[in-house]
């Protein structure tokens, strides 16, 4: 059978490690996909020194390889929004399908970007979007293809749990562990994406519309970083047995989906609370066939090739098939945009349990005032801790409350900030249990 001749865009972490996997693996991939794959062009700003790229045509200019005839696959490695969408766009328009690993584009632009796929005709594949190179969505696409998905929940930015690990196990500082995540290849060209939770809410916006059916909604999305975690907090928790992590949560029910990225306490036995370094992994829970688990890597150079190799070679084994009988972008047929209208949820309606942590003036009559303002809100109070306090120092308390409604809480927080007795802010942090029964 002829070759698919793949057009790569973008030679570095990920284009590089695209580009060493099939050139390395090349037999193998071609006996899978029943033809060989093959790179025709490279379009790229500069080289990359780990690519041997002699015998293949290099260019500077990407949009040459968008609309090079001989390209039936454009592999979208440049990331950010802007040019990757026209990239993207120009290549549909010239009848290729597009592989890519920007969560950015397909969360912002995927609605616009599936459309005009979906017109054309060409397959638009983003495994490498989410959780890099473990295969998540096509288990959730096709795998859990039987199941109303009831939430899922994941560690799904590669550098945020690297730095996580490293400062809790090692003690470093913040701004050290990043710089060796940014060496490594994992953090995003403006890491604040990572740290605030950004990439984070563009993959969980992915994974929900997949999960769900439901349209691309990234503006709707809660996203809260971990910059401000603190050593207390993570003691603190320890000492609760919970652990830490940056979660991305979704949940459907009746009234709506919830769609949120923060820090959360969840039971140190739950399998997410030993996911350590760069990996990954995401809880699924679909009504037949229960909990389910993905873990690997969700960064660096060759777990995400491996991503993008496998839907290349979904895309050759795709390739001569009218495109109604493939499978769709985002699971349910069409391109979500009417499939289903369940909202996504004002942060303030969503039901958690919550960590809290307060600074107080330690004096008679504090826990009782605290207590009082959390039952007039109707949180009632699953633990308490509260330290002792040398004379005229100020006292942390402790709380871990049961589930409750975010607007609750809100107000419980707004009391309790303007007690005499409380000093300086309410540090807030939800708690998951994860249960699966929930
Ligand atoms: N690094 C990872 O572990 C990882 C994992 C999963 C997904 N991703 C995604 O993969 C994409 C690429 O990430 P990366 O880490 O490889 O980034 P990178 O910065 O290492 O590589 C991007 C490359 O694209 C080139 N480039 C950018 N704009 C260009 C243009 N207009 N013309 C020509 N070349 C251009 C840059 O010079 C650079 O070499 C991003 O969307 C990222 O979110 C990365
Ligand atoms: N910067 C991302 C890359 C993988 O998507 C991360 O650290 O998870
Ligand atoms: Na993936």
């Amino acid at each position: 059978m002829d070759p698919v001749r793949v057009g790569i865009c973008g030679l570095g972490t990920v284009g590089g490690g695209t580009f060493d996997v099939l050139t390395r693996n090349a037999d193998e991939i071609a006996r899978r996909a029943g033809r060989p794959i093959v790179i025709e062009q490279v379009g790229a700003r500069r080289d990359n020194p780990h690519c041997d790229t002699s015998g293949v045509k290099v260019t500077r200019d990407i949009f040459e390889v968008a609309r090079n005839p001989d390209i039936d696959v454009l592999v979208e490695l440049i990331g950010g929004y802007d040019v990757a969408r026209e990239l993207v766009m120009t290549a549909i328009e010239h009848g290729k399908h597009v592989v890519t690993a920007n969560k950015a584009l397909i969360a912002v632009h995927g609605n616009e970007i599936f459309h005009a796929a979906h017109k054309k005709g060409v397959i638009v594949a983003f495994e490498a979007a989410v959780a890099g190179g473990i295969p998540v969505i096509k288990s959730l696409r096709e795998g859990l293809g039987a199941n109303r998905i009831q939430w899922l929940a994941g560690i799904i930015n590669g550098t945020g749990n690297y730095i996580l690990t490293h400062m809790r196990d090692e003690g470093r500082a913040f701004e050290d562990v990043l710089a060796e995540a940014q060496a490594l290849g994992y953090a995003e060209a403006d890491p604040t994406f990572d740290v605030e939770g950004i990439d984070a809410a563009h993959k969980l916006t992915i994974l929900a519309s997949i999960a769900y059916g439901v349209p691309l909604q990234f503006d709707r999305a809660y996203t809260e970083g971990i910059a401000r975690i603190t050593a207390e907090d993570v003691e603190q928790a320890d000492n609760l047995g919970y652990t830490i992590k940056h979660l991305g949560i979704t949940r459907r029910g009746d009234s709506g989906v919830e769609l949120r990225v923060h820090p959360t306490l969840i039971p140190k036995e739950r399998l997410l609370a030993n996911v350590h370094g760069v990996k990954n992994a995401i809880a699924v829970m679909g009504d037949a066939v229960g909990p389910t688990l993905y873990y690997g890597a969700g960064a660096g150079a060759e777990p995400t090739a491996s991503a993008v190799v496998a839907d290349l070679l979904d895309v050759a084994r795709n390739i001569a098939t009218a495109h109604s009988y493939r499978v769709p972008y985002l699971a349910f047929s069409g391109v979500n945009d009417e499939a289903n209208a369940l909202p996504i949820l004002p942060m303030e309606e969503i039901v958690t349990a919550y960590y809290l942590r307060l600074l107080a003036v330690d004096r008679p009559g504090v826990l009782a005032r605290v207590a009082t303002i959390l039952a007039e809100q109707g949180i009632s109070i699953e633990a308490i801790i509260q330290k002792e306090a040398t004379e005229g120092e100020l006292v942390p308390i402790i709380l871990l409350t049961h589930r409750t409604r975010e607007k609750h809480m809100n107000e419980a927080i707004r009391q309790l900030e303007s007690l005499a007795d409380i000093a300086g802010p309410v540090t807030r942090i939800r708690v998951e249990s994860l249960d699966e029964q929930e």
